[in-house]
């Protein structure tokens, strides 16, 4: 009775104390079972050598005589996972140490088998193969990558709650060359928007350096999104031009990696661009793999609006059939332009065609503008003109790219241009909203963090087809590789069809193609004459288009057409595909 009123009391009062003491040698069985079942990978090879002793000890009692088929059996197992074990082990290596290892058991097996696994030497055998197997298992990168995700995912529950996504849940979760990714449940009420807000806190939850997680919503669910952890940075030394330029204007133009190695192929066909970023982002890095595209497709003339005095355009002058580098230039340019689209559409409009379909007898015109926001500054009424492409150039493949730091309304030229570019490609910027301000408004809250961006040639993508925030690297192309292309391209350039070529020449007369500075007074030295003078002075295997612009100063269209006059008068002759001499040698 006495006892039985301790008892109730101290139930009563000390309830943890008597249970902790009854369950006691439960509880250290529990701890080691935990314990077993968290370093059950790091103990592969452990228990691997267990079952083998626990084998051979029932093989040895009751079929001792299957020694050769336990061999012949370790034999073609180990054969089959060389032959066959690609689906299973993709690396070639992989697939060794695994053939090796079931060769190794089952030699020792065998042994086992026919002696007995404890006669000398097979449990030594046993350890120094458990220690030499288990080296590479240990510290075999991908294991261990396999089982800190298996225990993030086990950890992910209290994780979600310190970082401020209560009652997530990881669904999967895929290790790859570069870290992991995962597909993440939100609970119902919380959205992408929420796990844009945490990515800091997410990092700092699972240990990761800063910037190595990156979020993408789910196309299909609301409540879910993919998380990528970034062990390494894919993205950490430039990615070289795979020397691989389209062959089409319709063809998308692959500008760089994104960060799963998958390229990004940009659609170009009848759309006006935007690359946006700070100095020294990498947005010529960008414009070059552009034109290497551009430059290649012999159903694109190119022209050039370079006013940085034409040092980034430069290298690729002679693919370029104009290039503006003053204002001057940059309007009647772009006035030229607008003639092409005018007497395009009016063409359009009379066959009942509804677009433009580049060939490179009707090739596609692309205006390239390198720092969009000098144009606008200082040539105010090339800004009209552009505003007139952006809006009516798509239908008639009369189309704008262009590169500027920031691209304020004010930098834009206050017109359409901006919101009619659907192409646009986001290099660092320095504060969070300039972010908006190149890719679009709410982009930042969208998850599209341009400022996070830590190397030039990186980028952000947002095109039809490009609808998450993956991040890409530019090709980084050499000058020497540059020069290679441009030199390559050069010969292969089309002139502007009949059509346009004649609406440049209506919509400025005197000054169609021509530098501003180009108009002399001297008329010996009009680019005519120097036309003249470079076709009589050819060599016999003549001249070629890119020799003769260099010689009069003049566009590629300007010098085809003056070419194309001269030889219906007979006064030149083609020797070659691209060359040209004067059959008059006065
Ligand atoms: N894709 C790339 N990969 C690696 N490095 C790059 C890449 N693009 C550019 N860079 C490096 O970054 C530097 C600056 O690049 P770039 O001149 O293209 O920047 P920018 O944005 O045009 O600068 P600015 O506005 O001053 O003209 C270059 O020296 C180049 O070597």
């Amino acid at each position: 009775m006495k006892r039985r009123r301790r008892w109730g009391r101290r139930r009563d009062a000390e309830p943890l104390l008597i249970m902790t003491d009854d369950g006691y040698p439960g509880e250290v069985l529990v701890l080691v079972g935990r314990w077993l079942f968290r370093y059950r990978s790091e103990l592969g090879p452990v228990a691997l050598a267990a079952a083998l002793f626990v084998a051979g000890w029932g093989l040895h009692g009751s079929y001792r005589a299957w020694w050769p088929a336990v061999a012949v059996a370790s034999v073609l197992t180990a054969a089959g996972i060389l032959a066959s074990g690609r689906a299973w082990l993709d690396r070639a290596e992989e697939r060794g140490y695994a053939a090796a290892v079931t060769a190794s058991a089952g030699g020792w097996l065998t042994a086992a088998t026919y002696l007995g696994p404890g006669t000398e030497p097979l449990p030594l055998l046993l350890l120094v193969g458990v220690v030499v197997s288990g080296l590479p298992w240990w510290r075999h990168r991908r294991r261990r990558a396999r089982v800190h995700v298996e225990r993030t995912i086990a950890a992910w529950p209290d994780l979600g709650e310190t970082i401020g996504l209560p009652g997530s849940r990881m669904l999967s979760a895929v290790v790859d060359r570069w870290g992991w990714r995962a597909r993440v449940a939100l609970r119902r009420g919380q959205s992408f928007a929420d796990v844009v807000d945490r990515v800091p806190a997410i990092e700092s939850g699972l240990g990761t350096r800063p910037g190595a997680v990156r979020v993408e919503p789910d196309p299909h669910r609301a409540d879910r999104f993919a998380l990528r952890v970034l062990a390494a940075d894919p993205h950490a030394r430039p990615v070289p031009w795979p020397g691989r330029p389209a062959s089409g204007a319709a063809e998308p133009l692959a500008l760089g990696v994104f960060e799963d190695a998958d390229p990004v192929r940009v659609p170009l066909l009848r759309r006006h661009a935007l690359i946006g970023g700070i100095a020294g982002s990498g947005k010529s890095g960008v414009l070059n793999v552009v034109l290497a595209h551009l430059t290649a497709c012999l159903d694109v003339v190119v022209w050039g609006v370079d006013l940085k005095g034409g040092m980034e355009l430069a290298p690729w002058r002679a693919c370029l059939d104009r290039l503006a580098t003053t204002p001057a230039e940059a309007a009647a340019l772009l006035r030229d332009a607008t003639g092409v689209l005018d007497a395009r559409a009016a063409r359009l409009g009379t066959t009942g065609t509804r677009v433009w379909e580049p060939t490179p007898d009707a090739p596609a015109l692309v205006i390239v503008v390198d720092e969009y926001a000098e144009l606008a500054e200082e040539a105010p009424a090339a800004t009209g003109h552009a505003d007139s492409i952006a809006r009516r150039g798509r239908a008639v493949a009369v189309t704008l790219i262009a590169a500027t730091q920031r691209p304020t309304q004010a930098a834009m030229g206050r017109g359409a241009v901006r919101s009619q570019m659907d192409v646009r490609v986001c290099l660092r910027v320095r504060e969070r909203r300039d972010t908006d301000l190149v890719l679009g408004q709410g982009m930042h809250a969208a998850g599209w963090h341009a400022h996070t961006l830590d190397e030039p040639g990186k980028f952000l993508v947002s095109a039809p087809g490009f609808d998450s925030p993956r991040r890409a690297r530019a090709y980084l192309l050499t000058d020497d590789q540059i020069r290679t292309l441009a030199h390559a391209h050069t010969e292969r350039r089309p002139p502007l069809d009949a059509l346009s070529a004649d609406a440049v020449r209506r919509t400025a007369p005197l000054t169609s193609g021509a530098p501003h500075d180009a108009v002399d007074t001297d008329p010996a030295d009009d680019p005519e004459s120097r036309l003249s003078d470079a076709l009589a002075d050819a060599p016999p295997d003549g001249r070629s288009v890119a020799d003769l612009m260099d010689a009069t100063g003049m566009g590629r269209t300007w010098v085809y057409d003056r070419l194309q006059q001269l030889a219906d008068t007979g006064r030149v002759v083609q020797v070659a595909r691209g060359r040209w001499r004067g059959t008059d040698p006065t």
